[in-house]
């Protein structure tokens, strides 16, 4: 390794891709940005959230390239010792963070069709790092690692059993680096030991989830065998029922594929409110009186409230209730409504807690009388991909050296 090595971590999205490089000794963050709008004419990047710059090219490979540039101008590009992935799906095939190889990207793709919106965007990063970063080593950090706890009546569908058995269908849970990231902080936030605990994670960015997490282990999940399953989000419905799709297709003659592009891209609250997938637009237009956006958030929350309640079912003890991911880490509105749809448990909000900005990082905001805790932790996936890269490089260093 170099004097001082740093950790690339790569989340390539189905837009966009966030990096992070990070210490490898301390694991803090140097430098993060987004390349964003990959693939369209307005593609662009931004470095530690400066004003964003036009990608020469707007590709992946592009994105990537501008990002080792950026590496470059900071000198940095040397002391690249390991590159983490983040990668979506791993399928039955993975249950931990593993070294890329050949053979690993050849696995990664067979399982991509069952999250088309992450898994082919998550290679062309592996390609195109591997291109710009020749002899580095990668890691790749699965989404449903965390999940491979879960018991066969949580993972199971009530379908035939053979579509199990000679098909793999099963749900599988996905965001697990943040969940697993999430439900180790709280822990400590709430000062409660590992060993009897139980706390009920919301992840809520573009795509979101809810997990139910007993003595640190996942024990349930909304998201499915894709992550189209659960929560309502930006763009993908969650729960439907398939009568529902299927009189769909009777009606409108539509394909499978036409619906699966629906279901994916065009519903959620995007759909609901024909206005945006983006929730800060949607409580701008709530305010301002736009019906349909106060519809798209208010079913939002109803989901998330109705899995919340749910997840806590798979737990023996209900020690807290977490919030995560963009919305669950800055939106005072969803939380406190989502709350208020929380009674049953005796959840209770202290306002000015939730009032704090993002920006303020891991802090309980229930209010003392609250039955349950309630808390925001800023998740750091990039921290935990970075971590398992160390993990995994550290053992591949030391097996060439032997
Ligand atoms: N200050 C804010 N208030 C409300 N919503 C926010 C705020 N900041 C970000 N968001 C929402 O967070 C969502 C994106 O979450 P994020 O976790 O970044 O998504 P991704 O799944 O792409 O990682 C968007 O809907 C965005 O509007
Ligand atoms: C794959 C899980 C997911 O929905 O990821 P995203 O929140 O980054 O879209
Ligand atoms: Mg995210």
């Amino acid at each position: 390794m170099n004097e001082f090595p740093v950790v690339l971590v790569i989340n390539c999205g189905s837009s966009s891709v966030k990096f992070s490089v990070l210490d490898a000794a301390s694991c803090d963050a140097l430098m993060t940005g987004i390349a964003d709008g990959v693939n369209t004419e307005s593609a662009f990047i931004s470095v530690n959230g400066s004003e964003p710059v036009k990608l020469a090219r707007k590709d992946y490979e592009g994105a990537l390239a501008a990002i080792a540039l950026e590496l470059e101008k900071r000198d940095l590009m040397s002391s690249v010792a390991l590159i983490g992935h983040r990668i979506a799906h791993g399928g039955s095939l993975f249950s931990e963070s593993t070294l890329i190889t050949d053979e690993v990207i050849d696995q990664i793709r067979q399982v991509s069709p069952l999250a088309p919106l992450h898994n082919y965007a998550n290679l062309s990063g592996v390609e195109a790092a591997q291109q710009l970063f020749p002899g580095v080593q990668q890691v790749a950090v699965f989404d449903t690692s965390f999940h491979q706890t879960l018991a066969p009546q949580a993972y199971l569908y009530g379908l035939p059993y053979r579509f199990f058995e000679e098909l793999g269908v099963r749900r599988y849970g996905f965001h697990g680096t943040s969940h697993r990231y999430v439900s180790q902080q709280a822990r400590s936030l709430l000062n409660i030991p590992e060993a009897d605990s139980g706390l009920v994670i919301a992840h809520l960015g573009n795509g979101a989830s809810i997990c139910a997490v007993r003595n640190g282990h996942s024990v349930d999940t909304s998201m499915g065998m894709t992550p189209l399953e659960g929560l309502v989000m930006g763009t993908r419905c969650g729960d439907v029922d398939f009568g529902a799709m299927s009189w769909i297709a009777q009606q409108t003659g539509q394909t499978f594929e036409d619906l699966e592009r629906v279901v994916n891209k065009e519903s959620g609250l995007l759909g609901l409110s024909g206005l945006s997938s983006d929730l800060r637009t949607l409580e701008k237009a709530w305010h301002d009186g736009h019906e349909r956006a106060r519809l798209a958030i208010e079913t939002f929350v109803h989901r998330i409230a109705r899995h919340i309640a749910g997840h806590a079912a798979s737990l023996h003890r209900l020690d807290g209730v977490v919030f995560t991911g963009g919305i669950g880490e800055n939106s005072k509105l969803i939380r406190q409504l989502v709350a208020d749809r929380l009674q049953v448990f005796g959840i209770r909000l202290d306002e000015q807690k939730n009032a704090q900005p993002g920006s303020a990082g891991e802090r309980i905001i229930s209010a003392d009388t609250s039955r349950v805790p309630c808390a925001v932790i800023p998740t750091n996936e990039e921290k935990m991909i970075a971590l398992d890269a160390l993990r995994l490089g550290k053992v591949h260093l030391a097996a060439e050296i032997a």
